[in-house]
């Protein structure tokens, strides 16, 4: 069964339609220079309408321990997810589980980067994008993943109803993220597509049961 992380929920009635289509996760967004930030207590008022059993992921980009000490303290995160180059150090202090996020482009070593981030929950793969940090859209060249890796990998990057069963079928990864491939506009989510996302998930992996 394929886990599915839909990320960058900024509003309330968006993670009750997430959680109700079936959504095993959702992300909030602690990086002030994009367009789905909220802050930590935006998300602590968001975290109240998600029910129960759903993860809570909070997503970071080369913060201070401060601030996600601060957002810690606010929200009720289940999982970190580190979007930018924070150190296997950095990322283990927190004493949660935590997801690293690897932009890929050719000539990145993802065994390495696995090897590296040991205490890690999982990978996960988006596209690198020049000049940004994540949630373009844009999808990377799936055939750069190695066929083995050390730890869970969750693919993202550019994914929506039209090719994320092609991607599974690919990949079989253990999860897959999904921002702008969702969205109606940036940070407002399309139930709809919501929900044909995660009907396709839910489709492709009783084909492949
Ligand atoms: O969403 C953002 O604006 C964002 C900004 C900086 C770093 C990461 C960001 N989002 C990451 C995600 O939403 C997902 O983890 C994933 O990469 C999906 O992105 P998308 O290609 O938009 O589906």
């Amino acid at each position: 069964m394929t886990r599915i992380k839909i990320c960058g929920i900024t509003r309330a009635e968006d993670a009750l339609a997430v959680a109700r289509s079936g959504a095993d996760a959702i992300g909030f967004v602690f990086y002030d220079k994009s367009p789905r930030y909220v802050t930590p207590q935006q998300a602590a008022k968001l975290a109240r309408a998600v029910p129960p059993f759903v993860t809570l992921v909070g997503l970071f980009v080369n913060s201070s321990d401060e601030y996600v000490r601060d957002v810690l303290a606010q929200v009720p995160l289940d999982v970190l997810q580190f979007h930018g180059e924070e150190t296997p150090e950095f990322c283990r202090q927190f004493g949660r589980p935590y997801l690293k996020a690897i932009r890929v482009k050719p000539g990145v070593d993802l065994v390495q980067c696995a090897a590296s981030y040991s205490a890690a929950q999982g990978l996960l793969l988006d596209a690198f994008v020049e000049g940004t940090q994540g949630g373009t859209g844009e999808s990377f060249d799936w055939s750069l993943i190695p066929r083995e890796l050390s730890l869970p990998l969750i693919l993202s990057g550019g994914l929506h109803a039209g090719n994320v069963a092609e991607a599974i079928r690919k990949i079989r990864p253990y999860a897959v993220d999904v921002s702008s491939g969702v969205e109606a506009a940036k940070g407002i989510k399309d139930a709809a597509k919501v929900a044909a996302f995660i009907n396709e998930v839910k489709q492709i992996d009783l084909q492949l049961s």
